[in-house]
């Protein structure tokens, strides 16, 4: 198969970030917090290298959401009745996203921390 123009590409691709805000509640909620962080980050002003730290995160958080609802979408295409082995596939995707969330919360409290008690 012939390689897209990049344009075409880049399009996809943000098709596919269109879709998961359409229809993925997690990634809005994660969306919605990617937001209050942008907010956060210019109320209280942090440092560049704060800043680096809290939008590595997030988009950690982001890119390991569409990869798990990725995961998940082939898992019902390849089996959409009930499979123990597609459960398990599926949790230890989930799994991914909450290591991600987990550090994205530890590094939350560690950076503002410093700007909100001390
Ligand atoms: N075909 C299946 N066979 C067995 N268990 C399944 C199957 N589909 C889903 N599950 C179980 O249900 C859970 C939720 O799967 P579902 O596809 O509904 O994802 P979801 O509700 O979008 O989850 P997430 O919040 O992780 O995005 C899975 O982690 C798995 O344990």
């Amino acid at each position: 198969m012939r390689k897209p123009p990049i344009h075409k590409s880049l399009l996809n691709a943000f098709r596919g970030i269109f879709f998961m805000l359409r229809s993925e509640r997690n990634f809005q909620l994660e969306v919605f917090a990617f937001f209050i962080n942008i907010f956060l980050i210019f109320y209280l002003k942090l440092s560049s290298f704060d800043t680096i730290l809290i939008l590595i995160v997030c988009f950690g958080v982001l890119a390991a959401e569409i990869f798990n609802t990725a995961i998940e979408k082939i898992c019902d295409i390849i089996q959409p009745e009930f499979d123990k082995r597609i459960g398990f596939i599926k949790d230890i995707s989930a799994g991914g996203v909450i290591l991600t969330v987990v550090l994205s919360v530890i590094v939350g409290i560690l950076v503002y921390w410093k700007y909100i008690f001390v």
